[in-house]
């Protein structure tokens, strides 16, 4: 984090593939003069010099020093002020040999550049005005992204989708906050405090509120739930354990206690990631080992975000159970399920969910409860701006708040110039957001948390 570094004039080097050998890899550069200073390395200078924006250039490397061949490569050239970072920029496609690599960075270092700083590249493209800060920080989620929902959620932020929301607020209080100005400045106009439109705030309120209910739904997919098969030994919990992932990968047999340790297993439930956890039956154990799996089994449940319960169908919810069942029963994230139902005569009571791993009758209703659990009714619409970034959550509650500040004082009949400090506050809450008003904190707090070479 101290090392962020904002000086955007210098030239920097980063390589923004993985470190490992793969067929290619790619070394990106930025900086003002940063094509003259690639050419000094590259096999016909004057190609480089004189190469149009966007635009690949084959060649070699070459050593600066002893001049020999490093590597046959492309080169593409990116000039001011456009491509991503909005400086002279230009990337070198080698072959991905960890030693061929090291040797063209330090050729780079040989000729004025310097390594980049996690994020820096984004940052250059956030201090050149190429991107807001909601921008920038949807290209570290579209990174990272998880799972193709995640990832086409980052690409509506990248794409301004957040920023754009942000814009539209903020026009609301504008209009509000000029409308205050003109009574502060002119009060014997007439109209008075009638001219202050009150019912823009409300409507910006209510669009916070709607983008602050993204940010949950937006958790989910971006960091996945966790889900625990618990029950009694031989209740099916390994058997759905395998429906779930498709795979045999849990031992299934009729002897009670089969499972010992626990297994846990990521899995895509309609894009949501979910990690699914086997675990031992609940019984009165008896051998050492079995009684740190059923330790083990508590814990997870602990720490689940769902529970779903396995009572035997053909068994029944036996007396030893009854009371940890009531005591989870009461949980919101629990779901209880009645197992085994393609046997004859086996009807889930009340409050239960049946469920056959036979012929998996009861299973997508049972993937519609998960989902319905995981969102507690905050779905997101086809294609809704989705919040992700704590920071902007954090900022969006706090303008919230001084809106509604600013109302309560408007209503009771507060001084216009003090109540107007509320609504000012509100506003730079968005600048913040957005990174018309940013402090060093925040920029190295989040563009530290990117990889290098983004
Ligand atoms: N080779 C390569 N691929 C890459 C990137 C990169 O930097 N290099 N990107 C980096 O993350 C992403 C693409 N992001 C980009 C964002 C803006 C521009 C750009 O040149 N914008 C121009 C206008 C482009 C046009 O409309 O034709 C501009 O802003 O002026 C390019 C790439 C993903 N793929
Ligand atoms: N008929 C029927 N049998 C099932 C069903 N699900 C599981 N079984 C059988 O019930 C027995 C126990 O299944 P498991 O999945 O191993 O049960 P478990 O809850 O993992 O048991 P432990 O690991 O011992 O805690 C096996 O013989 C399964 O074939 C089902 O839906 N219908
Ligand atoms: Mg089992």
């Amino acid at each position: 984090m101290k090392n962020f570094n904002y000086d955007t004039e210098d030239l920097v080097v980063a390589l923004a593939t993985p470190w490992a050998e793969s067929a290619l890899a790619i070394i990106r550069t930025s900086g003002p003069g940063s094509i003259e200073a690639t050419a000094k390395i590259f096999s016909d200078r004057d190609i480089l010099v004189k190469s149009e924006h966007n635009k690949m250039n084959y060649g070699f490397i070459i050593d600066p020093t002893s001049s020999s061949k490093i590597d046959e490569v492309m080169v593409a050239v990116f000039r001011a002020p456009n491509g991503f970072t909005g400086q002279d920029s230009t990337e070198v496609y080698c072959h991905g040999s960890l030693p061929g690599i090291k040797k063209i960075l330090d050729a780079f270092k040989q000729v004025g550049f310097r390594d980049a700083s996690p994020g820096e590249f984004t940052f250059r493209a956030f201090a050149s005005g190429k991107m807001d800060l909601t921008r920038a920080e949807a290209v570290q989620d579209i990174v990272s992204a998880k799972s193709t929902e995640a990832q086409s959620m980052a690409l509506n932020r990248l794409s301004g989708g957040i920023e754009t929301k942000i814009n539209e607020i903020k026009g609301l209080i504008l209009r509000t906050v000029s409308a205050i100005e003109i009574q502060l400045d002119y009060p014997e106009d007439e109209g008075g405090l009638a001219h202050v439109p009150i019912n823009d705030v409300l409507l910006a309120e209510d669009m916070i509120k709607k983008l602050l209910a993204t940010y949950s739904a937006g958790r989910v997919y971006k960091e996945g739930v966790k889900v625990v098969l618990a029950g009694k030994t031989n209740a099916g919990k390994s058997s759905l354990f395998n429906l779930f992932l498709r795979e045999d990968r849990s031992i299934v047999s009729e002897v009670h206690g089969t499972t010992r340790d626990y297994l846990e297993s990521w899995i895509s439930l309609g894009g949501i990631p979910i990690k699914i956890f086997d675990t031992a039956g609940i019984r009165e154990a008896v051998d050492s080992v079995e009684i740190e799996g059923i330790k083990r089994t508590q814990n997870i449940i602990e720490n689940a975000d769902i529970i779903i319960y396995l009572v035997d169908g053909s068994k029944g919810l036996s007396e030893d159970e009854v009371e940890s069942f009531n005591m989870l029963k009461s949980r919101s994230n629990f779901i209880p399920l009645w197992s085994k139902i393609d046997l004859e005569g086996i009807v889930p009571p009340k409050d239960f969910f049946g469920i056959s791993t036979v012929n998996h009758e009861g299973f997508s209703q049972l993937e519609d409860i998960i989902k319905d659990k995981v969102f507690k009714g905050n779905y997101i619409q086809g294609n809704d701006a989705v919040l992700d970034s704590e920071r902007q959550k954090i900022l969006l509650e706090k303008c919230l708040e001084e809106l509604q500040l600013f109302r309560n004082g408007m209503e009771s009949g507060i001084a216009l110039d003090l109540v107007a400090q509320d609504i000012k506050e509100a506003l730079d809450c968005l600048g913040e957001i957005t990174g018309e008003i940013t402090t060093t904190d925040i920029l190295e707090n989040m563009f530290s948390q990117f990889c290098v070479g983004k």
